[in-house]
């Protein structure tokens, strides 16, 4: 509208003769053009940023604007805050050696103006299970001390990864909120796929779990109104009547009178094998291999369904899992719909901290894969290194969050298999595990 129509941009610069711009960092091209015309006239403008935490990419924000904004504004005055309010020396210090690391950055040191206890630590579970146990024990244990439920956050890459965290906090009693609007782990696409397996073995007649199994088999959402007519008639579950379902192709009734029978074989297995059987058998792995990797590139249906074994392998019978995903789905309904809890432990992606500060921070899963994210490694396979600078951005997010501590959880295993500590942090391990600070 302002590039073809001149009048319309004329009355803007006459109305607006200075500009300020906040979190610089994050424009993209399309506000960095509109902004430049608004401005040109008088180009009396004043932009506030960091470069450090350009972490919006995804949206199209890219650093370059503000590190080569005095090459477009030659007579601008540069000027580099490097007071740092909020967070201790150690924190700084961390944080400004973990960023120095990065390329494409203007060269700066922040400095802090305090000293605090508690140095960052580093700490080693074994898994995402026993990572969210360590957390929630040592919140409990300061609160036990004096702190509050709102000193502390906890981060992570991606909101699959709040799942565990989400159940111990639950099962903790403990005010959290959580800074997302979004489903339960166990409402996601291809989880929901997968349980809805589980769920059609305890209950044959189960239409919405018969719905989403649809979804996986290839099936038309349309047989599913054809699926309770032939039980209805011919006075069979749902399950049952997947065989006699007379407008599929042959191969699919082949496969159908395949897979049928083994539905009540499932609900007699520990969930971890019933899920191994649904994967194999009944042929959920071909699903997610055709299917899994559509959409999102950051959150994939194969790493959903890895998850979720993480929590399957910890119950013994189909039934008492069912009964525990139930009952985080709800408590996941019951959080969302909670006002946001003024003294609360909050749970959140990196993204969604930017701008706060806790004073107890918790990083959940600084291993490869998860930060840097699989996306930026594979990015930097095929020869593209920026994603991995902007997770380094996002680990210096977080790190700066904290006031006070910040923990970095180094999980040995992730989504069953074993994992490695992410490459941004192995230098710092290896002195704090020496005993100097980092
Ligand atoms: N001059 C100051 N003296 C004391 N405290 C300050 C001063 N300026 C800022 N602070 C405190 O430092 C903390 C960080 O400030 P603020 O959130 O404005 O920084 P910021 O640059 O937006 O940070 P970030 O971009 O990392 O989120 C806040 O707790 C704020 O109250």
């Amino acid at each position: 509208m302002l590039t073809e129509n001149p009048s319309l941009l004329l009355r803007y610069q006459e109305r607006f003769r200075y500009f300020l711009i906040d979190e610089f960092q994050d424009i993209n091209q399309v506000q960095y053009d509109i902004i430049n015309m608004m401005c040109a006239h008088t180009r009396n403008l004043c932009v506030v940023g960091d470069d450090d935490q350009s972490i919006y990419s995804f949206r199209g924000s890219d650093p370059s604007f503000i590190l080569e904004f005095d090459r477009y504004y030659p007579e601008a005055q540069v000027v580099t805050l490097s007071e740092n309010y909020r967070s201790s020396h150690s924190i700084v210090s961390l944080a400004n050696n973990l960023i120095s690391c990065n390329r494409s950055r203007r060269a700066k040191q922040m400095n802090a103006q305090f000293t605090a206890d508690e140095l960052p630590l580093f700490f080693f579970p074994y898994d995402e299970e026993e990572e969210a146990t360590m957390v929630v024990e040592d919140i409990k244990e300061r609160i036990q001390c004096g702190a509050q439920p709102s000193d502390f956050a906890v981060l992570y890459r991606t909101h699959s990864a709040s799942r565990a965290i989400f159940e111990r906090l639950v099962q903790s009693q403990l005010p959290f909120s959580l800074a997302q609007d979004g489903e339960s782990f166990y409402e996601r696409r291809f989880v929901r796929y997968l349980l809805a397996y589980l769920r059609l073995s305890l209950d044959p007649n189960d239409e919405e779990a018969m719905s989403d199994l649809l979804v996986s088999l290839f099936l038309k959402q349309t047989l599913l109104k054809e699926l309770k007519a032939i039980s209805i008639l011919e006075d069979c579950s749902l399950v049952k009547a997947l065989v006699k379902l007379s407008t599929v192709q042959p191969f699919q009734r082949k496969k159908l009178k395949t897979i049928a029978p083994l539905f009540k074989q499932l609900s007699k297995l520990k969930p971890i094998e019933a899920i191994g059987m649904i994967e194999t058998e009944l042929g959920f792995s071909e699903f997610i291999k055709k299917r899994g990797n559509e959409g999102n590139m950051m959150e994939r249906g194969a790493d959903d369904v890895r998850d979720l074994k993480v929590v399957a392998k910890k119950f013994k019978t189909v039934h008492a899992f069912l009964a525990h995903v139930d009952e985080m789905i709800k408590a996941a309904k019951t959080i969302q719909q909670q006002n946001e809890a003024a003294n609360a432990v909050q749970l959140s992606t990196i993204h969604r901290a930017k701008g706060l500060e806790y004073k107890y921070v918790y990083v959940l899963g600084a291993v490869e894969g998860s930060i840097p994210h699989d996306y930026a490694l594979d990015a930097n396979r095929n020869g593209d290194p920026l994603p991995l600078e902007e997770e380094r951005r996002l680990l210096y997010v977080a790190i700066t969050r904290a006031k006070h501590a910040v923990f970095l959880s180094v999980p040995s295993r992730r989504r069953m298999k074993s994992a490695q500590p992410s490459r941004f942090l192995k230098g710092f391990i290896n002195k704090a595990a020496a005993g100097a600070q980092v």
